[in-house]
């Protein structure tokens, strides 16, 4: 699916917020920093898919909007193609962004309610005067490749199912013809069954519309399918990137481990045996001493609360596995991983990803919420 060059290449990328809680902070500057995203580099080439995984709060969504300049990013490189996104000026980034788009979360709050799923698709062509005078055809034919029926390009977003409207989302993506899509929690909104389908239908346009892809999840099995190399992000750091498989055989940082055991296990006695990963993550306004997993993590010594194990270079499209842990070499991973793979397995089964498509021609919406 991939080849090496990097179509996209982030180095040192930092975005800081800052923050005063009120009127004596600002008057006597007492501003607080919110370090969401802290030094993360990445690299994605051409075709792939790079599976960005945390819980809430580490930092993914930043990292996305920080890349596309969505956010302004504090510090730090984003490349595309060899063009550095940092310096491109506001309208070359707006050229920019016919090659680069984002689907959201949730397609309820980012569809605009007012305007028909027609005039939805239609908007980016509009932008960016493409496809004049054949915009109607091609939104018929951008509803018929994400499964819906073109007859139905006058209804409003709220005629139209969670997955459906997630489907229109990604019609509106695709409609300026991009290279490279940030899909920002797609599925997180959605049941499991219809998280199957959306994701069967990203690989699927990925494979026909030659994509590269920067998937962004919370669920570790949401993307195990999806992706061909997983970046583990904990308190705005990647803390371990290795290719898919690998990283679900053999995790190697304790977060990623905790992470896959979170996957809820279809055999009790399996679920028995994982350990359950306790806390949140930490307000990045006042972050831990040495490494940042250390207040949760049930491996930590002495030594990880001063040790900052913050890994260096952890790009390349093809950079091997890197896991930023001090005690790494010293765990026993053990039988677990195994039936966390299967857990993963099952809950993404094939029957799911052989469901019917979202809405049949009589509006039945079969198969969908
Ligand atoms: N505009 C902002 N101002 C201040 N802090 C922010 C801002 N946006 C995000 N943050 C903080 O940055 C951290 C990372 O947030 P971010 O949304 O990137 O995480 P995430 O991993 O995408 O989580 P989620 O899935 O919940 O969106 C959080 O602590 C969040 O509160």
């Amino acid at each position: 699916m991939s080849n090496t060059d990097p179509l996209l290449s982030v180095s040192g990328l930092h975005k800081h917020f800052t923050q005063n809680d009120g009127f004596i902070d600002r008057l006597f500057g007492a501003d607080e920093t919110v370090k969401a995203v802290n030094g993360v580099d990445f690299e994605i080439a051409k075709g792939e898919t790079l599976g960005l995984v945390g819980e809430s709060g580490s930092g993914k969504s930043t990292t996305a909007r920080s890349v596309l300049r969505l956010d302004e990013p504090t510090s730090g490189t984003v490349k595309y193609d060899g063009t550095d996104l940092t310096s491109l000026s506001e309208s070359e980034m707006k050229e920019m962004r016919k090659q680069v788009q984002i689907v959201f979360q949730d397609p309820a709050s980012s569809l605009n309610r007012r305007k028909t799923v027609g005039q939805i698709i239609k908007q980016p062509m509009e932008i960016h005067g493409l496809y004049k005078g054949e915009r109607d055809a091609r939104v018929n034919e951008l509803m018929e490749t994400v499964g819906l029926p073109p007859q139905y390009s006058n209804r409003y977003p709220h005629e139209f199912s969670g997955g459906q409207r997630q489907r229109v989302g990604i019609a509106r993506a695709l409609a300026v013809d991009p290279e490279f899509i940030v899909a920002d929690e797609p599925v997180s909104a959605l049941d499991v069954s219809i998280q199957a389908q959306i994701l069967n239908l990203l690989t699927d346009l990925q494979d026909e519309f030659d994509l590269t892809l920067l998937f962004i999840a919370h669920d570790l099995s949401v993307i195990r399918h999806a992706c061909d190399r997983v970046a583990v992000m904990y308190l705005g750091e990647i803390v371990e990137i290795a290719d898919a498989d690998e990283l679900f055989t053999n995790p190697q940082h304790p977060y990623t481990r905790a992470l896959l055991q979170a996957i809820p296990q279809p055999v009790p006695e399996l679920a028995r045996q994982r350990e359950v990963l306790e806390g949140e993550v930490p307000s990045p306004l006042d972050p831990p001493s040495g490494c940042s997993f250390n207040p949760r993590c049930p491996d930590a010594t002495e030594e990880c609360t001063t040790v900052d194990p913050t890994l260096d270079d952890v790009g390349g499209a093809t950079g091997g596995h890197k896991a930023a842990c001090i005690h790494v070499d010293e765990f026993d991973r053990g039988a677990g991983v195994e039936s966390m793979k299967q857990a993963v397995d099952e809950r993404f089964s094939i029957e799911n990803f052989d469901a019917e498509p979202a809405l049949a021609a009589d509006g039945s919406g079969e198969g969908e919420q």
